[in-house]
């Protein structure tokens, strides 16, 4: 049987797809090696918006998995960038861990609870009930409510987890205020990835374990798509249930190695 391709560019969501909270998954490492080996252009674009790339390079590199610092993308730096792209230098309230707030210093936001521009809420393992309702009040007085990403639930070892899209629900529901969200499947942030890399979606391959986030984001980016059964989606019944088609459906990364030339 052909393979598909030759792909010089790959896109590779993390959590389901790499590893689930730090366990990785098997086959990922060959995969990594092998794209490293073979010269690919490669980032790992994911959603998880608690960690700084620094954090993920370390936490991969103790899952086995060597990714560069600089071969990592994360939902909180596409806030970042769009913020930085719609407004330099303003102000946010924040709720979430360092990833998120590293990536707004680092573009000389000023984190406030004092009429900001933005509330931006991102992934966080202690939501708190005092600061959603902070959230909430700044919302309802005129600050644009900005979400890293709309992953309702997350993977992780022990099954599915709360996600960030759905806490940005219920900000929603409170104020009727819709979020932004700038992470998959934003095209922004498929954009700005292949940026990253050089890469041209015609010669790409996106690789995810969500239909919602990571195959609608390559789709609509005109990559190539496959979806790994790994992670969240993990049945052909939930593929069938969207009205888009990943090209390819795989039972993780393991089945990709003889992809890559
Ligand atoms: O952390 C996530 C949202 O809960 C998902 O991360 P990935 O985009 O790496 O799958
Ligand atoms: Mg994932």
């Amino acid at each position: 049987m052909t393979t598909p391709g030759p792909f010089d560019s790959w896109l590779s969501d993390m959590d389901g797809v790499l590893v689930h909270e730090g366990v990785p998954v098997p086959g990922a490492n060959k995969l990594i090696e092998k794209l490293q080996s073979a010269g690919k252009r490669f980032l790992v674009l994911t959603n998880n918006s608690i960690y700084t790339p620094r954090d993920l390079h370390v936490r991969l590199k103790n899952s086995g998995l060597q990714v560069p610092v600089e071969s990592i993308y994360t939902s909180a730096m596409a806030t970042a960038d769009f913020l930085q792209s719609q407004r330099p230098k303003g102000s946010a309230y924040v709720i979430g861990e360092a990833g998120l707030t590293t990536a707004l210093h680092e573009i000389g936001y000023v984190l406030t609870d004092y009429r900001p521009d933005y509330v931006v809420l991102g992934e966080t393992r202690r939501y708190d009930f005092g600061a959603l309702t902070t959230a909430v009040r700044l919302v309802k007085s005129g600050s644009r409510l900005i979400c890293t990403n709309p992953d309702t639930t997350g993977p992780s070892p022990e099954g599915l987890m709360l996600g960030v899209g759905a806490v940005a629900a219920m900000i929603t529901a409170a104020t009727g205020s819709e979020a932004y969200f700038p992470g998959k499947p934003n095209p922004l942030m498929m954009r700005n990835a292949l940026r990253r890399i050089g890469a041209h979606s015609e010669t790409t391959v996106m690789i995810g374990d969500r239909m919602d986030t990571d195959v609608l984001s390559g789709l609509e980016a005109g990559l190539e798509t496959v979806l790994v059964l790994s992670g969240v989606t993990d049945t052909m019944e939930e593929v069938e249930r969207y009205p888009f088609r990943p090209n390819h459906v795989k039972d993780s990364v393991a089945d990709l190695i003889d992809w890559i030339e």
